[in-house]
């Protein structure tokens, strides 16, 4: 056959090619070419002319396979380019991302049940690392980490996103923590003051009214342009729906976003909300708005991540979590500031819960977690127990921010209060074991169980400063002493309407921020005494 390649010079090769490339014989049977040269030239310049034609259409994607399955997780063979927490997408459009590149395969991730993956199914790369959804429209809505919406309203995909992990804000850009947070609960805000920025930590065993207090402090800021996020990590459905119940019915859900990686969620979901909800907040943040963030709760964060762990073989350490736990949370916790005015000026807001067990805050997950935050606040099951609720046991309770950021109308009650309550809490161990009291320890006693009583307050009630201003300088000045412990609830509501309709001038300067003088402590103790009289 003459193919214009001289005998000898591996015509036998040229037909091997025309054989076993289609394209070339069909360039061959074209072209006028009469060498073996020419016409894989011609063939190069019809493919280059093919790429300029349509360069849109010709891209290199990477296929890898699934060899294996297993709950919230998959191994994937292939991808040899592939990047740390870059999202992969399975068969059926189903979701995951790359968390260990080992080196015969890739540990994945999945985003989305696991009943849909069998093995031998393919895997292709997205480009892209995890991202969510960010802006005003996420108000008022209830979705899951990646931004898919679980409240049944419209589409968010038109949303512009940004990714879930980022790094913290640089420490030049962190200004100090000076403007309170008001939680509206009287203990909070007078004995452990909360500021914007702030990481505060919420612990205590489970039913103790962890929760509770993040929901009133998220129902308190309406209207004090404080936007606020309730990240729900492995929480039971039941529980998610009826804390936006409660908010939906305090009109709370206006301000807030409710991210949601339910226990029934797989692990990755789970791992990936808090990153998720903390990259919303911040970009609000950066905006100039102040945010609150809610994680409730991170134990069963952190049970998530060893989850994957272990079935992704990391090498177990303490209580089997894996060694970067620390880490884990720590670089969430840190992306939780006050921002400087260049940077923004906004602040984001922590309020993380811990779940202890038999009350043991020495555990490995507690002891990380009040080592990274700026204070915690824990709750007593024994108080529980007692009816006292809020359950904060003070004594055990810190905030590291502190008076820095307590409003100066609460130092003319804070000193006192919590000096006299932690004298009450001593004597009163004591007082069990001793019947022949003295006349002064009787009076301190007393007048710690009255500071008690004044303390509780009713779930959804978050009180404004005014009101628990009265409260506090009623009990402090003795207005109180004497008074059957039933009678309270209705005097303190008497002595907070009497102040606040009273003194409206004095109420205003405390709202502004002013401090009050011993006058006016005096004047408020007056009027609160006439209501305590006019009501007894
Ligand atoms: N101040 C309060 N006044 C009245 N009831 C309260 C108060 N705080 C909590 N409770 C009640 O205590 C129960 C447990 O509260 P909550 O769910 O907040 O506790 P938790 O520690 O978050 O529980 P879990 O550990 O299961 O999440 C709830 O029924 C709640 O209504």
């Amino acid at each position: 056959m003459s193919n214009g390649v001289e005998a000898g010079r591996g015509d036998w090769f040229f037909d091997r090619c025309l054989s076993l490339s289609p394209g070339l014989a069909a360039v061959k049977a074209r072209s006028t070419m009469t060498t073996y040269s020419e016409t894989l030239e011609a063939a190069a310049h019809q493919f280059d002319q093919a790429v300029k034609a349509q360069p849109a259409q010709l891209s290199v994607t990477e296929i890898g396979t699934v060899e294996e399955v297993q709950r919230g997780i998959a191994r994937v063979h292939g991808l040899p380019h592939v990047q740390v927490d870059e999202v992969l997408r399975f068969a059926g459009g189903h979701l995951g991302y790359a968390f260990n590149l080992d080196p015969e395969q890739v540990g994945c991730v999945l985003l989305d049940s696991s009943e849909q993956i069998t093995a031998g199914s393919r895997v292709e790369r997205m480009h892209t690392v995890l991202d969510t959804p960010v802006g005003d429209q996420l108000l008022g809505r209830v979705v899951d980490p990646v931004g898919r919406p679980l409240d049944g309203g419209r589409s968010l995909d038109d949303l512009p996103r940004e990714p879930c992990e980022r790094d913290a804000p640089p420490i030049m850009q962190r200004a100090p923590v000076t403007v309170p947070l008001q939680s509206g609960l009287k203990v909070v805000d007078a004995m452990i003051p909360i500021g914007r920025g702030q990481r505060q930590l919420l612990l205590g065993d489970r039913q103790t009214g962890k929760t509770a207090i993040a929901v009133d402090t998220i129902i308190n800021q309406r209207g004090r342009d404080v936007i606020c996020i309730y990240c729900s990590i492995g929480q039971r459905s039941t529980g998610v729906a009826r804390v936006i119940e409660n908010l939906r019915r305090h009109d709370a859900l206006d301000h807030t976003i409710v991210v949601i990686g339910a226990d029934d969620a797989p692990p990755g979901l789970q791992f990936l909300a808090p990153y998720a909800a903390t990259t919303m907040g911040e970009h609000f943040m950066r905006e100039g708005r102040d945010v609150l963030i809610v994680y409730d709760d991170l134990t069963s964060h952190a049970r998530a991540y060893r989850h994957l762990s272990l079935l992704l073989r990391r090498p177990p350490g303490r209580e089997a979590f894996p060694g970067d736990i620390f880490y884990v949370h720590s670089r969430l916790l840190e992306r939780s500031t006050h921002l400087i005015q260049s940077a923004g000026g906004g602040s984001l807001t922590a309020l993380p819960i811990i779940e202890t067990e038999a009350q043991n805050v020495s555990a490995y997950i507690p002891t990380n977690l009040i080592s990274i935050t700026d204070g915690q606040i824990y709750l007593s099951p024994t108080l529980f127990r007692k009816g006292v609720l809020p359950a904060i046991d003070v004594g055990r309770s810190v905030s590291r921010v502190g008076g820095k950021t307590q409003l100066p109308a609460y130092r003319v009650v804070a000193g006192d209060l919590r000096l006299t309550y932690s004298q009450f809490e001593e004597l009163e161990r004591f007082a069990r074991f001793s019947s022949q009291l003295d006349e002064d320890t009787r009076a301190t006693l007393n007048r710690g169980r009255l500071i008690r009583e004044i303390l509780k307050q009713t779930q959804f009630q978050p009180l404004t400063l005014p009101q628990q201003i009265a409260s506090l300088i009623a009990v402090t000045n003795g207005v109180l002493d004497g008074r059957p412990v039933e009678q309270l609830p209705k005097l303190e509501r008497a002595i907070q309407d009497a102040v606040t309709s009273q003194a409206a001038e004095l109420c205003a300067q405390m709202q502004a921020g002013e401090k009050l003088d011993k006058e006016q402590v005096e004047q408020i103790a007056n009027i609160a005494a006439g209501a305590v009289h006019a009501h007894a």
